[in-house]
């Protein structure tokens, strides 16, 4: 599945500490000097990017992105599990070795009726059942207007214009697929302004969400200054759908369509089968075979359990994603006195004032060390910086066409190997993991609770779905809540495992590193 927005990021962008050495680049005995200003002083960044509490005090933008189920068309969740399999027939799906179940801990899921072997394409969605972005303009017949928009508000549009036809009965061909589409799908859209700041509070997916609420709200904005007759709520539940649902073709070079059928499938993570057009026909090729009765999974995509938590409302528990992260912001300092040059270099280079980099259970991507020795270094000469970044992020100071692809790859830890050094040898080396031990000791200090009682609240039972209420998503506020409570809990515990990690590997490189630079010093 796919998903529309920027990566969670702490904005944690200004560090205190540029430091030198006789050399001219780094020295960590600067750095130490000016840390503690840094620590008290957050969050300021080159490039204007608003602070996380900034974005996330604006109070009312998020409050407004909660909707009632009275905004939500009526037809929407109306269609019985018998009506929707008669359309599916009727749009020729062919015969199927999965059927779908209601009741199950993910809501509707597609359960297997008979073996499955590891490898077959299941599913067999025609092309003509998929809801493009293309058959949306030439559905919704709503004119040019319609066609300029953004393929997701395209697709918004489109949802919610058929959404609020079900109740003069005038929906068109896709009108059964969207009575049977969930109301609710307990994404970040869907949640009380408090809890999001309550519950996300310290991690970096607490500005993912407020970024992810505040560009729906804009989209909104201007779909509606084209089509006002189209109501706040439905659109709110269309890109509540979208972000859930939505799935990026890879054969269709990257299209975006809402796959009947195949929307069903659940996630689960390490899951390596994909749901792509083969053909005419979007399939689902399985990683692993299954036994009748089992639930066929799909994957969303290698995706952190905060992503999965902002987009589909869900959180594996803590140990099961091997693909959590965290988002490690870091940037430019702003008083830095070549704040500006630096910040220039980086852009001439194709990079950013600030960086997010992935902090992982099994480490960390080298290149984050690199951009920490640029931003914190100080030559004598602005004309330096454009050496020593380019000595940074590729390892030559010569500059050339194929400088450009390895630091594209720098934040996504692509460029590897020799390309790029960490400024200021030893000295720099030591500098850098200080920056990142501090980064970390911040980010773990930023949870509210302590770390037993997120552990407890992660492993909180979560709440059944029952009966009628796993079709259209719609649950009591009891039940939300603690589902949204056990699930922030896992992202908070995951993300603290990964800063608790990275801390203590980075303090133990530390020490390695000071004993070998007093060895050095010891042999001079
Ligand atoms: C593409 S839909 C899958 C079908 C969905 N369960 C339904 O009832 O319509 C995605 C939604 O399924 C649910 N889901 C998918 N995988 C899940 C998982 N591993 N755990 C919990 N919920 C999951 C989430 O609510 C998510 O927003």
């Amino acid at each position: 599945m796919a998903r529309a927005t920027a990566r969670a990021s702490t904005r944690r962008g200004a560090r205190e500490g540029r430091a030198r050495d006789g050399e001219g680049n780094l020295a960590r005995e600067d750095y130490r000097r000016r840390r503690g200003r840094g620590r008290r002083r957050r969050a300021g960044t080159i490039g204007g990017a608003a602070s996380t509490e900034e974005t996330t005090s604006t109070r009312g933008r998020a409050e407004s992105a909660r909707y009632d189920d009275a905004e939500i068309p009526r037809g929407v969740g109306s269609a019985t599990k018998a009506e929707l399999a008669r359309w599916l027939e009727g749009r020729r799906l062919p015969g199927q070795k999965m059927a779908l179940e209601v009741n199950l801990a993910e809501g509707r899921g597609l359960v297997a009726t008979e073996e499955i072997k590891r490898g077959e394409a299941l599913l067999g969605v025609p092309r003509t059942t998929l809801i493009t972005v293309e058959r949306a303009i030439a559905e919704a017949k709503l004119g040019p207007k319609h066609a300029e928009l953004q393929e997701w508000s395209v697709l918004a549009t489109f949802l919610a214009q058929q959404a609020l036809a079900l109740e003069s009965g005038t929906a068109g061909t896709f009108g059964e697929y969207i009575r049977a589409l969930p109301r609710r799908t307990g994404s970040v859209l869907d949640w009380p302004e408090d809890e999001v700041d309550k519950l996300l509070k310290g991690s970096p997916s607490r500005l993912a969400a407020a970024e992810r609420q505040d560009s729906v709200n804009a989209a909104i904005d201007e779909i509606r200054s084209y089509f006002p007759e189209i109501t706040v709520g439905a659109l709110r539940w269309a890109f509540d759908i979208l972000f859930s649902r939505l799935i990026r073709l890879d054969a269709m070079g990257g299209e975006l369509a809402l796959v009947p059928w195949a929307d069903m499938l659940n996630h689960k993570p390490g899951c390596a089968a994909f749901i792509d057009l083969n053909g005419d026909a979007v399939n689902l090729t399985t990683d692993r075979s299954y036994v009748k009765g089992e639930q066929v999974w799909a994957s969303y995509g290698q995706r952190p359990s905060s992503e999965l938590l902002i987009s589909y409302g869900f959180a594996p528990e803590v140990g099961e994603n091997p693909d959590d992260e965290y988002a490690l912001t870091l940037g430019v300092d702003v008083n830095d006195p070549l704040a500006d040059a630096k910040a220039q270099v980086l852009r001439d280079m194709g990079l950013s004032p600030v960086e997010t980099f992935p902090l992982r259970l099994n480490g960390y991507p080298r290149q984050l060390l690199q951009y920490a020795s640029f931003i914190l270094c100080n030559p004598e000469k602005p004309s330096e910086l454009k050496g020593l970044a380019q000595s940074a992020f590729t390892g030559s100071a010569n500059i050339g066409q194929s400088i450009f692809d390895s630091v594209r790859g720098l934040t996504n830890g692509k460029a590897r190997g020799k390309q790029g050094v960490i400024l200021g040898g030893v000295a720099g080396e030591i500098a850098v993991r200080e920056m990142l031990a501090d980064l970390c000791a911040e980010a773990l200090s930023a949870y509210p609770n302590t770390l037993e009682k997120d552990k407890g609240l992660a492993q909180g039972r979560m709440p059944d779905f029952p009966g009628a209420d796993a079709w259209t998503g719609v649950a009591p506020d009891a039940i939300r809540a603690t589902q949204r409570s056990v699930s922030a809990a896992r992202v908070r515990v995951s993300e603290r495992r990964i800063l608790a990690k990275t801390d203590s590997e980075v303090r133990l490189q530390l020490r390695k590193l000071k004993q070998k630079s007093l060895m050095d010093d010891f042999k001079q």
